[in-house]
C-alpha cells in the first residue's frame, strides 16, 4: 500500500535514538547535514534519474554520464557548493565518470608532485575544468609492477623537450578512467631518460586532445578499451588506451617537485624518498576505505529491510509466516556484515586522520611515518574492498531470488564495486606490501627500536608469545582487553612464524616468494587487528545519544567474534584461543545477534540513504516491496507487447512444426 510504512513495527522496536546514530555514522552533525541535504537534492532532480540505465546502450549510458557530470559541475558552480558538498554531489549522483578521475587523481597528482609554479599554472585550469585530466599509469603489460612500466620520456636538450614514446604494444597505456573519450590532458607515468640514463618512473603532464575540436594531437593514438563486467554499471566510464609516437612536450611539464631535469639535461633527485611519486595512490587508497563502508552499508541496508519484509514458513498453525530476519542463519550471515559496515566506517575515519598526519609530516620533511602510512592504506584498502565485494554478493543471496533482479540494486552495486579489489593496487599485491613491512618490523625487534603506531603491539612480543587467553565464560568475550589480546597474539604469532620460516632460506627474496600465501595471511591478520582495535577505541570514547553506545558495542563484538569464528584455524593453530574458548565466542555471538535483532532496521536507517541512492525495490524505506516489484516488471521492454517480437518468426513455426528443414 502506497504511503504506509510496512517497516513501522520494526522501527518501533529500536532501543536507541536513530537520529543520534545518524550523526555518529556521518562523523559529525555538520557532515550529516551536508549529506542529508545533498542526497535529497540529487534524489529530487530529474536529471539524476538512474532507474533506466540498465537498458541503455553503451553510447547512451556514456552520453547520459556526460550530461549528469556537466550538470553536476554547473550546480557546483552556480550554487557555489563547498568542496565537501561537491564531493557529496558526485557520490550521490552515483554514476562513475570522468569527474572522479579528474578530481580524484589528476588534480591530486599535480598538487602532490608539481612545483609551486606548475600547480599555479595547471590547477588554475583544472579547477575551472578548462582542461579535463586523468591518471595514466597502468599499461597493457604492467599494472602492479609500476617499476616495470615501459613508456619512455627522453629528454632532448636541443629542443628542451621530452619525447614521449610507446616502444612496444605492451607499453600502451591501458585502463585509465576518463582517458578513452573525455580527457584533454593526463598525468602520464613514464621512464625518464636523460643522457642515455634511465632514472625510473616519473610523472608528466601531457595534453592529449585539441582544446578546439577534441581530436587527438598528432603523435597520439587513443580510444576506449571496451565493455567491462556487468550491464550498465562501470561502463559509464571511458577507460582508455593511449600510445605515443615520439610525442613532444616542453621540459616544464615533467612534475618536478620530487626531482628535476635542468635545461642542460642534468637529473637532480631531491633527498625525499622516491616512493612519494606513488603519493596519489596512497591518497586514493585511503578514501577507498571509507567508500567500502558506504558500498557495504548500501547492500546491508537493502538486505536488512528486505529480510524484515520477507516471510517464509512457520504458518503451519494458521499464523503469520516467519520474517526471514528471525532465522539465526540469516542473522549469522547478515549481522556480521552490518557490523563490518560500521567497523569500516570507523577505521576509515582513523585512516583519514593518519593520512592527514603523514601529509603534514611530509611537508615538514619528516618521513618517519611514511612506511606505516603506506602499509595501512595498502592493507586496509585491500582488506575492506575484498570483504565488501564478498559482502555485497552475500547480501544478494540473503535476498533470495529477488536479489538477482536488477531492480534489487545488488547486481549493479556488485558490478560497479568489485573492481575496487583490483584498481589502486591488486589486493594480494597490496597485502604483500604489508607483509614486507611486518617482516621488517619483526626483524628489528630487540634492536632497541621500539615498534610504533599500529605495530606497537609487537613491542610486547615476549608477553604476546607466551600468554594464554583468560576467557572463561561467554561474557568474557565482551571484555575489550581479552578480545584485543587474542587478535594481537594471533597476528604476532603468524608474523613471527613467517619470519622464522623466512630465515630458513639463504636467499630472502626466494624465501619470500615461497612463503607468499602465508605472508598474505599474516598481513590480513594484522589488518583485522587494526580494524578491531579502532572499533574498540571508538566504543571506549565519548558517544552521545540514547542507547547508541550499547548498539555500537554489540556491533563491535559481533565484528570481532565473527572474525574469530571465520579464522578459527589461525586462532587455534597459534594457540591464541582454545577450542573451548572458541565455542564460548560462538555462544556470545548468538546472544549478540538476539540483541541486535530488534534494532537491525533502525541500524540501517541510521545510514540515512535515500531510496534514490539505494536504487533498490527490495531496500525501499517503506518496505512496500511486492507492488513495486510488479511495477518494475511491467516497465520491462519485453512487456511492451503481449505477444513478443519474434513470435511469427520463431515460436509459431516451432509450435506448428512448419519451419524449413535444416540443411547440413
Ligand atoms: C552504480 C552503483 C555505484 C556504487 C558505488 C560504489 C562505490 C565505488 C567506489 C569508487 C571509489 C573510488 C573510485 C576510484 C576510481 C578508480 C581509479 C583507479 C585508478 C588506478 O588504479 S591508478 C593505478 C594504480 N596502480 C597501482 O596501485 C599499482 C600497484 N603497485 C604499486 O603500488 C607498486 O608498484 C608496489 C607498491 C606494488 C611495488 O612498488 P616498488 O617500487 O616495486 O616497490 P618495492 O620494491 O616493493 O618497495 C620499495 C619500497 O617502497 C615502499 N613503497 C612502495 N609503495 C609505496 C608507497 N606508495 N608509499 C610509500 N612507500 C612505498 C615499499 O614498502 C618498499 O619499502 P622498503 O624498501 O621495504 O622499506
Ligand atoms: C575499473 C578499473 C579502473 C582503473 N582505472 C585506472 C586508472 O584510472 N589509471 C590507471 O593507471 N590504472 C587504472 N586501472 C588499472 C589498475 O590499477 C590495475 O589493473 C591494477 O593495478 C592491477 O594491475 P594489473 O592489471 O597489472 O594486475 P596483475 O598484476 O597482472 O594481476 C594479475 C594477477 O597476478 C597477481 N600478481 C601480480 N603480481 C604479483 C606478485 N608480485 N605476487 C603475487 N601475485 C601477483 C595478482 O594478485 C593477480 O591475481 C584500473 C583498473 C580497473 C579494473
Amino acid at each position: 500500500m502506497e504511503g504506509v510504512d510496512h517497516l513501522a513495527d520494526e522501527r518501533n522496536k529500536a532501543e536507541f535514538n536513530v537520529d543520534d546514530m545518524k550523526i555518529i555514522w556521518a562523523g559529525s552533525r555538520h557532515a550529516f547535514d551536508v549529506s542529508n541535504r545533498i542526497s535529497r537534492f540529487v534524489a529530487t532532480d530529474p536529471v539524476f534519474e538512474k532507474s533506466n540505465r540498465a537498458l541503455m546502450t553503451r553510447k547512451e549510458l556514456f552520453k547520459n554520464t556526460l550530461k549528469k557530470s556537466v550538470y553536476a559541475w554547473k550546480i557546483i558552480k552556480e550554487l557555489r557548493l563547498s568542496d565537501e558538498e561537491g564531493i557529496k554531489l558526485r557520490i550521490f549522483m552515483d554514476q562513475p565518470g570522468f569527474l572522479d578521475l579528474h578530481w580524484g587523481m589528476f588534480v591530486p597528482a599535480i598538487k602532490g608532485q608539481g612545483t609551486e609554479e606548475q600547480q599555479q599554472k595547471w590547477l588554475s585550469l583544472a579547477n575551472k575544468m578548462q582542461i579535463i585530466g586523468c591518471y595514466a599509469q597502468t599499461e597493457l603489460g604492467h599494472g602492479s609492477n609500476v617499476q616495470g612500466l615501459e613508456t619512455t620520456a627522453t629528454f632532448d636538450p636541443k629542443t628542451d623537450q621530452f619525447i614521449m614514446h610507446s616502444p612496444t604494444q605492451t607499453s600502451s597505456k591501458w585502463w585509465p578512467g576518463g582517458l578513452g573519450k573525455v580527457s584533454t590532458h593526463a598525468v602520464v607515468y613514464a621512464r625518464l631518460i636523460t643522457n642515455g640514463k634511465d632514472h625510473g618512473v616519473h610523472g608528466f603532464i601531457v595534453q592529449l586532445r585539441s582544446l578546439d575540436d577534441h581530436s587527438p594531437l598528432p603523435g597520439i593514438t587513443i580510444g576506449d578499451i571496451g565493455m567491462k563486467f556487468g550491464n550498465g554499471a562501470y561502463n559509464s566510464m571511458d577507460n582508455g588506451f593511449l600510445m605515443f609516437n615520439q610525442f613532444r612536450i616542453p621540459r616544464d611539464q615533467m612534475l618536478m617537485r620530487l626531482s628535476k631535469v635542468t635545461r642542460e639535461g642534468k637529473y637532480i633527485a631531491s633527498d625525499v624518498p622516491r616512493q612519494l611519486v606513488y603519493g596519489t595512490m596512497v591518497s586514493v587508497r585511503q578514501t577507498i576505505v571509507s567508500k567500502a563502508s558506504d558500498a557495504l552499508a548500501r547492500a546491508v541496508c537493502i538486505a536488512t529491510r528486505y529480510s524484515a519484509v520477507r516471510r517464509q514458513f512457520g504458518s503451519e498453525n494458521g499464523g503469520i509466516e516467519t520474517q526471514v530476519i528471525d532465522y539465526k542463519t540469516q542473522q549469522n550471515r547478515l549481522f556480521p556484515l552490518l557490523a563490518s559496515a560500521y567497523a569500516f566506517r570507523f577505521v576509515g575515519e582513523w585512516l583519514k586522520w593518519l593520512y592527514t598526519d603523514v601529509t603534514q609530516r611530509l611537508e615538514a620533511s619528516d618521513f618517519v611515518t611514511l612506511p606505516e602510512a603506506h602499509a595501512c592504506t595498502a592493507g586496509l584498502k585491500s582488506m575492506t574492498t575484498s570483504a565488501t565485494s564478498d559482502g555485497i554478493e552475500e547480501c544478494r543471496k540473503l535476498c533470495g531470488g529477488h536479489g538477482y533482479l536488477w531492480c534489487s540494486g545488488l547486481p549493479e552495486l556488485f558490478a560497479v564495486y568489485v573492481p575496487a579489489c583490483t584498481y589502486e593496487g591488486d589486493n594480494v599485491v597490496l597485502q604483500l606490501q604489508v607483509a614486507r613491512f611486518l617482516m621488517k618490523t619483526v626483524s628489528q625487534l630487540g634492536s632497541g627500536k621500539a615498534p610504533a603506531g599500529t605495530t606497537a603491539y609487537m613491542g610486547r612480543a615476549q608477553h604476546l608469545l607466551q600468554c594464554r587467553s583468560g576467557v572463561q565464560k561467554a561474557e568474557d568475550w565482551l571484555n575489550p582487553s581479552m578480545v584485543l589480546e587474542a587478535f594481537e597474539s594471533r597476528a604476532l604469532r603468524m608474523a613471527i612464524t613467517c619470519a622464522k620460516n623466512l630465515s630458513k632460506f639463504e636467499n630472502q627474496e626466494q624465501g619470500f616468494s615461497e612463503l607468499l600465501a602465508d605472508l598474505v595471511e599474516a598481513a590480513i591478520a594484522h589488518c583485522q587487528l587494526i580494524v578491531v582495535s579502532k572499533f574498540i577505541a571508538k566504543i571506549e570514547g565519548e558517544i552521545e545519544g540514547k542507547g547508541v553506545k550499547k548498539q555500537l558495542k554489540n556491533l563491535c563484538y559481533i565484528y570481532a567474534l565473527h572474525l574469530l569464528h571465520k579464522h578459527l584455524g589461525d586462532f587455534l593453530s597459534t594457540n591464541s584461543v582454545t577450542p573451548e574458548q572458541a565455542s564460548l565466542a560462538s555462544h556470545q555471538l548468538r546472544s549478540l545477534y538476539s540483541q541486535v535483532r530488534p534494532n537491525a532496521v533502525a541500524l540501517v536507517d541510521a545510514f540515512d540513504y535515500t531510496d534514490h541512492y539505494l536504487g533498490s525495490v527490495l531496500g525501499r524505506y517503506d518496505g512496500n516491496v511486492y507492488p513495486k516489484l510488479f511495477e518494475e516488471a511491467l516497465k520491462d521492454p519485453l512487456n511492451d507487447s503481449v505477444v513478443p517480437d519474434g513470435y511469427h518468426e520463431y515460436i509459431r513455426p516451432l509450435i506448428k512444426q512448419n519451419f524449413p528443414s535444416a540443411k547440413l
